[in-house]
């Protein structure tokens, strides 16, 4: 398999060596001091954009990230409550078992109030009702923001959505940046974790997945250029692989990264080797689904095209073309 992908540009203030030596990852974590202090005469100024300023919204996510962890319980304070969590549901299987079903992507229906791209997208945003009308009209599983501060989620939704007795299984969509909040979206009911590529280097994606398996977890590796999914290609016992239409460092969304990404060696790879792909982001039609079927993908998340709708449930059936609810609640 090719080492090379579409590299963007190495931004100045990582030098390419920086960006080599941790998997070719352009996102950088937060430097422990604020921007540095310059002196002029008695005058003390900080110059923002030296290193210590995000150059994008996703690093500038995840360095907040890294500051809300500063606030957490103790991990050994979440053990009793991780004892009495609801048992993890299987995310993979379910997933399987709608394909099997309708012969059409499994769907990941996405419980989003708003994005730092779009803003909000629903002002009466009602949570479990979403979460129960999508799991009605045949959502195979459920995806849950938790980000407070750049998407109105949070985790309280993901509990209520549980306890609420929604059966299908639910992916907590946050910045994973520390092992921490596996065990913490696995006491809230999470059965499946998002783990961004651009943001996590090999090993921590090595770790976390193991920690994952140690929780019942199901883990979705996110990539979005073929250097990415060549990195995650190359871990063992990674069951699902997210292809992100959209650049979460630039917002351009392009759904043909899906196609392109599932070409040629790096689609056997994945057929060989029985990952689960799920195209996300920018899917709006039915025109759009069956092009990301057709690309190889047998799952896909979907948020915006949803929840935006009148009723996020009925538009399911408007988005596949047809109504692809369980007979049983038809
Ligand atoms: O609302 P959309 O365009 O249908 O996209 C859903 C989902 O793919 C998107 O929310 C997403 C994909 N990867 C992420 C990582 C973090 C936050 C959000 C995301």
């Amino acid at each position: 398999m090719t080492e090379q992908g579409n590299e963007a540009p190495v931004a100045d203030s990582a030098s390419a060596a920086e960006v080599e030596g941790a998997d070719g990852i352009r996102i950088r974590r937060r430097p422990v001091t604020g921007p540095p202090v310059h002196y002029v005469g008695p005058f003390q100024f900080r110059l923002e954009n030296e290193g210590n300023t995000p150059r994008n919204i996703l690093e500038r996510i995840v360095w907040d990230k890294e500051a809300e962890m500063k606030e957490r319980r103790p991990l050994y304070m979440l053990k009793g409550p991780l004892e009495n969590a609801p048992p993890a549901r299987d995310f993979f299987g379910a997933l399987k078992a709608s394909y099997d079903r309708t012969g059409l992507p499994a769907l990941i229906a996405e419980v989003k109030k708003a994005s730092p791209s779009r803003g909000v997208l629903r002002e009466d945003f009602e949570p479990v009702q979403i979460a129960q009308t999508y799991e009605k009209n045949g959502a195979a599983c459920l995806s849950v923001l938790t980000d407070a501060k750049y998407f109105q989620g949070s985790f309280d939704y993901l509990e209520a959505i549980r306890n609420a007795g929604v059966q299908c299984p639910l992916l907590c969509k946050e910045f994973i940046v520390d092992a921490w909040q596996l065990y913490y979206a696995r006491l809230k009911g999470a059965d499946a974790v998002l783990l961004i590529a651009a943001v996590l280097p090999n090993l921590d994606i090595k770790y976390m997945l193991k920690i994952c398996k140690i929780l019942g977890m199901a883990a979705l590796v996110e990539v979005h250029d073929e250097r990415e999914m060549d990195r995650v290609l190359g871990i063992d016992g990674i069951q699902l692989i997210g292809i992100n239409n959209r650049n979460l460092e630039t917002f351009q969304v392009d759904i043909s990264n899906t196609k392109r990404l599932l070409e040629g060696e790096r689609g056997q790879t994945i057929a060989q080797k029985g990952i689960i792909v799920v195209g996300e982001s920018g899917l709006l039609t039915p025109e759009h689904i069956s092009f990301v079927q057709n690309a190889g993908v047998k799952a896909v998340l979907v948020g915006e095209s949803l929840i935006k709708q009148e009723d996020p449930g009925k538009a399911i059936a408007g988005l596949f073309g047809k109504d692809i609810s369980p007979v049983s609640a038809a």
